[in-house]
């Protein structure tokens, strides 16, 4: 292992993660019905700074993403800042990476540290599949800014007698890529085909994911990193994820029809995310200031990469490509890690990742190595569960990763672990994380 490429400020400090803190993840529709995620962002950040009694005066930035964006709210960031009693001074911006938005948060916190433009800074992110920017159509769009222009009686009934019917129907945002128009959900079919995963494993995977989740949650480990939220005005309260399923059969995965491709398709409701609401959090600084300020210390950023490929062909491949760069920077190989975290988005998606991941032929054609990443160790992937089961609030997910892998590491008495996510529009990420 090579120290040279870890993550340092110009003084040698690591970049530390103090503390990470999530809401409970709730399916759509269901305990954070109408609770927009700008609320459960500013909820999340609020108790992990309580539960740490930290002086808001230390904080000197704050990195936040939402991927569904309010438009009465675009800077989520800003407004969590105002909203949780921190000082108006403290700076804040918002970051879009689809499915990898926190990992963004994080990974720009981490540079301003290492830049030493601050010391304290917190990241994370937050969305509601509940609450969303419903939109109308681009035709009665167009027509709305016409009417304002409009200056006569006559003029006005033009522009509406142009108007059918289903141009006024009201349009959700699509979980969709915009270039292709394909959903995710087709992508993930299309990568089931290209990489030969059969229906019976993607359940298998899901069903794997559902069982250590609910195990997880049943031994109590998830219990200093997911917050109770009691919401007023709201009057709904929630203390654990509502998607795991306790004891399902693997027979009741096997029923289910496909969504995405109804007749020859083997994506299903149990073996793709969830819509999810929730929002996860963490606090950051250098390692001296948070030996300065008397925290301990969860673990080390010690690498990160980024990768982009096409969007027209199985693009939610981004753990294959962002994870050796992560790897390389960190000085290290796949053996050395001592836990493997890897976004669920499909199981079809995460089984082809993890094929490629053992790939010569892929590593050679498509990352320019002469050599696979290396085969991926059950005993290390996804021990407590993944996003088929905890579900997916999109900004939120790479935080709850981050901040889950540290946990268990140190429940492991120490060591090294792999975050990864693919996100839209042909991103992924990865982070290498050491436990401190
Ligand atoms: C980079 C990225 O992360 S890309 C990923 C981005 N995220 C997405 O694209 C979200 C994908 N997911 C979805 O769009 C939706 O969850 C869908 C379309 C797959 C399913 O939506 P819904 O049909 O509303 O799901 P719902 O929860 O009602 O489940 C449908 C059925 O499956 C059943 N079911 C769901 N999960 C399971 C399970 N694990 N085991 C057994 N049955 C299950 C439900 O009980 C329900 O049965 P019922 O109809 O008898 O009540």
């Amino acid at each position: 292992m090579s120290e040279q490429n870890i993550l340092k400020t110009s003084k040698g400090d690591r970049i530390a993660i103090v503390s990470g803190l999530r809401t409970p993840f709730a399916k759509q529709a269901t305990a954070f019905h109408h609770v927009p995620a700008l609320d459960l962002g500013k909820i999340v950040v609020n108790e992990m700074l309580e539960r740490l009694n930290f002086d808001r005066k230390e904080i000197d930035q704050l990195v936040f993403g939402q991927v569904v964006q309010m438009p009465e709210a675009p800077n989520i960031a800003r407004e969590i800042v105002l909203g949780t009693g921190m000082p108006v001074s403290v700076d804040a911006y918002s970051v879009s990476r689809a499915c990898a938005t926190s990992f963004q948060a994080i990974a720009n916190v981490a540079e301003s540290i290492i830049s030493g433009q601050v010391s304290v800074g917190v990241a994370g992110g937050a969305d509601s599949s509940s609450v969303l920017p419903i939109g109308v159509s681009k035709k009665l769009a167009g027509s709305l800014v016409d009417l304002n222009k409009a200056r006569t009686l006559k003029q006005r009934l033009q522009i509406f007698s142009k108007l059918r019917l289903k141009d006024l129907l009201p349009v959700p945002p699509a979980v969709a890529e915009y270039s292709t128009g394909l959903s995710m959900g087709q992508t993930a079919e299309q990568m089931a085909k290209t990489h030969g995963i059969s229906r019976a494993d993607q359940d298998a995977m899901a069903h794997r994911s559902h069982t250590l989740a609910a195990k997880a949650w049943s031994e109590g480990l998830l219990n200093n990193e997911v917050m109770a939220a009691h919401v007023e005005p709201y009057k709904s309260f929630i203390d654990k994820d509502n998607n795991i399923r306790e004891n399902s059969s693997l027979e009741s995965y096997a029923k289910l029809k496909p969504v995405f491709d109804r007749q020859h398709g083997s994506v299903t409701a149990a073996n793709a995310t969830p819509l999810t609401d929730g929002a996860a959090a963490v606090l950051m600084m250098s390692e001296s200031k948070a030996k300065a300020l008397g925290y301990d210390i969860l673990g080390y950023v010690r690498s990160f990469a980024f990768s982009a490929i096409g969007v027209h062909e199985d693009m939610l491949m981004g753990p294959a490509h962002s994870t050796p760069v992560a790897l390389d920077r960190a000085g290290i190989t796949l053996a050395d890690l001592d836990l493997i975290e890897m976004h669920e988005a499909f199981a079809a998606q995460a089984l082809s990742n993890m094929k490629m991941f053992g790939s010569d032929k892929f590593a050679q054609e498509k990352l320019g190595r002469s050599k696979a990443i290396g085969e991926i160790d059950m005993d290390k992937f996804n021990v407590l569960g993944g996003s088929l089961a905890y579900g997916h609030p999109f900004a939120a997910t790479g935080a709850r990763l981050i901040t889950q892998s540290l946990h268990e590491l140190k429940r492991r008495g120490g060591g090294l672990a792999l975050t990864t996510a693919c996100a839209a529009g042909g991103l992924g990420a990865a982070f290498v994380l050491e436990s401190a």
